[in-house]
């Protein structure tokens, strides 16, 4: 596996601080050499560097919306190119309203993109259907063909094309979904395996069901979106927006096994680590550590063990 890393120090598509500190609270646990010592070629390409937009008052409900718009466009080409360098790309959030950014620098470089998009949240809000107005709770509207119609013109937003076709979505791990997004999900008919599917079938039977329905006609590059906070908050508590009932830490850790086999993972995101949102010192460590674990998942880490090919007995 070919890894280049971004680091987006980003907190304004929500309220709370600390977020910003999750890449390189994710480094210092150890992420590039690990992802080494696994046998990954890693390429770090640092932290963008995010300008706050003066004067950036809301838009009907929508909270910041000058700065947001501006930091994914960042993003967006720092993504293109680190997979026109031919690597998966690995970006480390900051907040969820990074997934714009990432989702569509990912899309300029594959032109077609299946999305898995692992939440307690389906993120899928639009601006007049958000009842916060935090556009993390929004990313996926911005980017999906079928809700073009639904999203108003916003400044800083206009170099975002929609890219997504709602047949190439799977959500994991949904279990505070508000009305309004509920109804976008059914309308569109995208595909969900909610915390009651997890129980009903098994995450095994929800991986395969996953890849089924993605793999459905033509194999596409995979964007895994992977918000800490699908976990459950005993083992994740240090995140912004924490759900009780959530996946655990073999659940989620046997969704990147699982996605790490098709050999079709072409981006993943981690984001929603947030320090300042841990009690005690243990907690913050148990969610970052988490994190890193699930990204040594998406790059060949396997439970079982394994060995180098060339290695010799003594
Ligand atoms: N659905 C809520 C909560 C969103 C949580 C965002 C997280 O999943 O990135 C909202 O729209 O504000
Ligand atoms: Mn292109
Ligand atoms: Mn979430
Ligand atoms: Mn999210």
């Amino acid at each position: 596996h070919s890894v280049g890393i971004i680091g987006a120090p980003f907190s304004k598509g929500q309220p709370r601080d600390g977020v910003e500190r999750g890449p390189d609270l994710i480094r210092a646990a150890g992420l590039v050499e690990k992802l080494k010592g696994q046998g990954c070629i890693v390429k770090d390409y640092g932290n963008l560097i995010f300008e706050e937009v003066p004067n950036d008052e809301p838009i009907g409900r929508v909270k910041r919306p000058r700065t947001v718009g501006r930091a994914n466009e960042q993003l967006a080409s720092a993504v293109e190119r680190v997979k026109n360098d031919g690597h998966t790309c690995v970006m480390l959030g900051g907040d969820h309203s990074l997934a714009i950014g990432s989702i569509q620098g990912h899309a300029s470089s594959r032109n077609e993109l299946s999305v898995v998009w692992v939440d307690a949240h389906a993120d899928i809000n639009t601006p007049l259907t958000s009842p916060t107005g935090n556009i993390h709770g929004q990313p996926m509207s911005y980017l999906i063909h079928e809700l073009h119609s639904k999203i108003p013109v916003m400044p800083n937003f206009s170099w975002i094309k929609p890219c997504i076709a709602a047949k190439d979505i799977v959500y994991i791990g949904l279990r505070d979904v508000d009305p309004e997004e509920h109804y976008i999900l059914k309308r569109l008919g995208i595909k969900v395996f909610s915390m009651t599917e997890v129980d009903r079938l098994g995450i095994a039977k929800v991986m395969e069901q996953t890849c089924d329905h993605i793999f459905s006609k033509v194999k596409k590059p995979i964007h895994l979106s992977y918000d800490i906070d699908a976990l459950d908050p005993s083992i994740t508590p240090a995140t912004g927006t924490p759900v009780v009932g959530g996946l655990s830490y073999r659940e989620g850790i046997y969704i990147t096994e699982y996605i790490c086999q098709t050999g079709l993972l072409s981006a993943v995101d981690m984001v929603e680590v947030n320090p300042k949102r841990g009690k005690t010192e243990e907690e913050i460590k148990s969610t970052v550590n988490t994190a890193v674990d699930l990204l040594l998942g998406c790059f060949g880490r396997v439970r079982e063990g394994s060995h180098s090919p060339d290695y010799k007995m003594p």
